[in-house]
């Protein structure tokens, strides 16, 4: 877990603890044990199970959300759901006097209650996805898949790109295909060393995604090189999105540390229609072959 998020959900730790705790207490002190041949053993297995599945959604949802009202809401009410569950499981081997019915009437209460508050937590978490959904516009295109995230520019991987362009080809939409290559990168690498070389790849990508619509896709191919899909977009188009791209990264002022020296590179762009190729990994080649075949000086 991020150290800052665990210093700040510690309180949802705590409370987490503290509720469960108290339904083991009302339990253990208002309650029996009773004799192992009263216990219905498959309802043990059955209850524990819901337990132990309420109990780690807690922890998944502590661990994978960022603090904030849709965390807390959530994991509030998976606690009391985990409470009637916990409250359920150890009535299998307690039993509880008449005076203490109570607290059999009380389980299922909290599991009700925890539902409304889940569900005006995935209210937020709703708004709060389309919002995310806002921000990953030009990185994604109407798939997710985070196992194809490339860790160093955040941008999505050649296979998603692949993916991609195969449905815009199964649905018959027109459009550009694109691939840019930054000049002499192995250089960057070799004089300015491999941590500057990845710093330097993702201010390329954040400057990629700047250039393109809403509606196109920028993915990293491999190294230093990177490929677009932009639908309906004649290739005039984005020959001239190709040039803009080119001058901007000319203009990127990139310094290394805390050098105040700007480092300058250029970029070989080769353009296709998506209609040139049978398949993405056909376009691939192509777009591939005419970049090679270009000269980087003129660039
Ligand atoms: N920093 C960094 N470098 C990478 C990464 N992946 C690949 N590289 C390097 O990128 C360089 C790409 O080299 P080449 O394909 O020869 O490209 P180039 O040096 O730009 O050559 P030209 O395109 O012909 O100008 C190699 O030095 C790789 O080691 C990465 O994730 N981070």
């Amino acid at each position: 877990m991020n150290p800052v998020y665990r210093n700040r959900q510690s309180h949802l730790i705590g409370a987490s603890v503290g509720a469960q705790s108290i339904a083991v207490y009302l339990s253990l002190s208002h309650g029996v044990l009773r004799h192992a041949a009263e216990i219905d053993w498959f309802d043990v297995l059955g209850e524990g199970c819901v337990l132990l599945f309420a109990l780690t959604w807690i922890v998944a949802a502590i661990i994978s959300r960022p603090p904030g009202r849709v965390t807390t809401l959530l994991v509030a009410g998976l606690n009391c759901f985990a409470f009637t569950a916990l409250l359920d499981f150890l009535d299998e081997s307690m039993s509880y006097s008449a005076a203490h019915e109570w607290l059999s009437m009380l389980e299922s209460m909290p599991a009700a209650f925890g539902m409304v508050v889940m569900s005006a937590a995935l209210i937020g978490w709703h708004k709060e996805q389309k919002a995310l959904n806002r921000q990953l516009e030009r990185r994604e295109w109407s798939y997710r898949n985070h196992e194809q995230i490339d860790p160093v520019t955040q941008l999505y991987q050649a296979d998603y790109w692949r993916a991609r362009v195969n449905d815009a080809k199964s649905h018959q939409l027109s459009g550009c295909v694109m691939m840019l290559d930054i000049n002499r990168f192995s250089s960057f690498n070799e004089n300015h060393g491999y941590q500057e070389g990845d710093r330097f790849l993702q201010d390329i990508a954040r400057l990629l995604i700047m250039h393109v619509r809403a509606s196109d896709l920028v993915c990293r191919f491999a190294g230093d090189r990177f490929v677009f899909l932009m639908p309906e977009l004649s290739c005039e188009s984005a020959t001239r999105l190709a040039s803009d791209i080119q001058v901007s990264i000319r203009h990127l002022a990139f310094k290394c540390g805390a050098n105040t020296t700007a480092l300058f590179q250029s970029a070989r762009v080769s353009v296709l229609n998506i209609n040139d190729g049978t398949d993405a990994d056909n376009l691939l080649c192509m777009l591939q072959s005419r970049l090679n075949s270009q000269d980087f000086h003129a660039a």
